[in-house]
């Protein structure tokens, strides 16, 4: 796309698959986007889909050289296009949540002395202690969160404090397990990032801290008063406040980007960078989200969030610090089994192909003539548990099921999920509700046409499905006003109104009520079967 030639701001999305950018100009339309995918494009890295899983099937990372390189690819790719970086005002970004960047003794030295040259994935080789990032799908710190829970006095008790139970993907875990297994690499680090604000770090030439959203997906932060908790810190490692540095609201200017992009790329020494934060938080930002209206993402994982106004924290699900009202929170429950396993039975089913995907929704039927099924090739995080189960109308477990049915099965089974946890933790299908879709597969309307059905809603999107990077830029013009009277509100106001694309089938919602009390049953039985709990309630 063409580079223009008013004033921009930039939206960065360091997410589980892709390095992603969107610009927008102050008229907040979308005029430049551009993605870097790990895989297709830094095939040496060896990822698939984003990440390594390890042999013990629950340590997930990836390699952090893989990001950096991510950015110089993209930034190269935005200067061949012509895109205009002198431009730019100001910029934020988001990073997939809860991943965490390891800097070595001395990286903050190297950080400060970036000569233009060479690239940066070259400058920055030596400045991390942990070479491969642990990232959100990892669910190997079962040990340290049952040691967190219990040093706190409980799960309810770590929920009321830092917004969560304790969850094996979020950062003060995975930090208790790099201090525990290897106290010499701990030792080693002078300063640990999220996956947003390393991106941050990147771009400043400095380390950047962390953001009330973001750190509120770490078990480490105190969510009301927005301070580091003294009592989970120390119950994950030593002196760890000093290595995470400070905590700050998400509409924070950091500072004016380094010199090296500067002299690099021809940004302007004026260009401003607003902090990162996580990218369900941004991409709530980017939807224009209401009171009232339900957010659901279709990226790698699937999301629900809400907009909420009072943080009731429970045993499932997570309160976060909202991105663009301090005094205001969001909930959010994660499905690990998202497009991934889409992916597969895609591949299984449909040729690889989302065309005739889509026709097996097409052709099938509402309530898909009562086959039911929970679809978990990993331990899924909403509910804990594994393996695939297939349920036919009498309730009897089957082995398989025909393609069109299995493919149905698979998506009503995900949404059904989606109502039954989002109403068990008190929110309610309302008249008014709109459901606001994101992520790869909103792009999908026959999914979409499913999702209305399953909420007895409408589903609307926003132009793109890229909507953390959307949020971002919208957040970065924030950042710059946020000081004034500007309120988020007039800031977004020239932003295009989400599109309704998919109402409610008729009659679905009377074939899906008793259906989804069905589904809630059965998935009380898939939940306490032997292979699936692995963590104690
Ligand atoms: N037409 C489609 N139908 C269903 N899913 C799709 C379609 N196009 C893309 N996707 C899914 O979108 C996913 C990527 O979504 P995205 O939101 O970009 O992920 P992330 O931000 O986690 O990298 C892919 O893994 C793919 O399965
Ligand atoms: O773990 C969570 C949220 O708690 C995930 O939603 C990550 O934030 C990854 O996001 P995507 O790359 O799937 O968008």
């Amino acid at each position: 796309m063409a580079a223009s030639a008013a004033p921009c701001y930039l939206g960065w999305d360091f997410s589980t698959q892709q390095l992603k950018v969107i610009a927008i100009d102050e008229q907040l339309r979308v005029i430049y986007e551009d993605n870097i995918h790990f895989d297709k494009d830094l095939p040496e890295f060896g990822t698939h889909c984003g990440v390594h899983v390890h042999s013990d099937k629950l340590t997930v990372t990836s390699p952090v050289l893989m990001w950096v390189k991510a950015l110089d690819m993209i930034l190269e790719k935005m200067k061949s296009s012509g895109f205009n970086f002198s431009h730019v005002r100001a910029f934020s970004g988001a990073g997939q949540q809860h991943g965490s960047v390891y800097w070595k003794e001395g990286a903050s030295q190297i950080l400060n002395n970036l000569s233009p040259d060479p690239p940066l994935h070259q400058l920055l080789k030596a400045c991390f202690s942990v070479s491969d990032s642990p990232v959100w799908m990892d669910s190997s710190t079962t040990t340290q969160c049952v040691s967190l829970e219990k040093a706190v006095g409980g799960a309810q008790h770590l929920a009321d404090i830092t917004g969560s139970r304790a969850c094996e993907r979020f950062t003060g875990n995975q930090i208790a397990k790099i201090y525990s297994q290897n106290p010499e690499v701990y030792a080693q680090t002078e300063r640990i990032s999220v996956v947003s604000s390393f991106a941050a770090s990147l771009f400043l030439s400095a380390y950047a801290p962390i953001d009330y959203c973001d750190g509120s997906g770490m078990n480490l932060l105190q969510i009301c008063d927005k301070i580091w908790s003294t009592a989970c810190l120390n119950a994950c490692a030593p002196g760890l406040e000093e290595k995470l540095g400070p905590v700050v609201p998400s509409s924070s200017i950091l500072g004016s980007i380094s010199p090296y992009y500067i002299q690099r790329y021809g940004f302007s020494s004026d260009c401003k960078v607003v902090a990162f934060t996580g990218d369900n938080p941004a991409s709530l930002a980017g939807m224009k989200l209401e009171e009232g209206d339900i957010a659901i993402s279709l990226g790698t994982s699937d999301t629900l969030f809400l907009w909420i106004k009072e943080p009731t924290p429970a045993l499932e699900g997570h309160i976060f610090c909202n991105p663009v009202d301090s005094q205001a929170y969001m909930a959010l429950l994660c499905f690990k089994n998202g497009s991934l396993i889409r992916e597969r039975i895609r591949d299984d089913c449909a040729s690889g192909s989302w065309d005739e995907f889509s026709k097996a929704l097409k052709c099938t039927v509402v309530g898909n003539d009562g086959n039911l099924g929970f679809y978990f090739d990993v331990i899924e995080i909403t509910p804990e548990a594994v393996g695939i189960h297939r349920f036919n109308r009498d309730n009897n477990k089957v082995p398989d099921f025909p393609k069109e049915v299995e493919i149905r099965a698979l998506i009503e089974g995900q949404f059904m999920a989606k109502r039954i946890h989002a109403e068990k933790l008190g929110y309610k299908i309302m008249p008014r509700t709109r459901i606001l879709a994101t992520g790869g597969a909103s792009y999908n309307k026959e999914i979409l046409q499913v999702l209305s059905d399953v909420f007895s809603a409408p589903v609307y999107t926003i132009d793109t499905a890229n909507s953390a990077c959307l949020g971002c830029a919208y957040r970065a013009i924030h950042g710059l006003v946020a000081e004034t009277s500007v309120s988020w509100v007039e800031v977004v106001k020239l932003a295009p109104e989400p599109r309704l694309v998919v109402t409610p089938t008729a009659g679905a919602d009377q074939i899906y009520q008793p259906l989804l009390k069905r589904y809630a049953e059965l998935e009380q039985k898939v939940l306490y079967s032997p292979i699936s709990s692995h963590r104690a309630k």
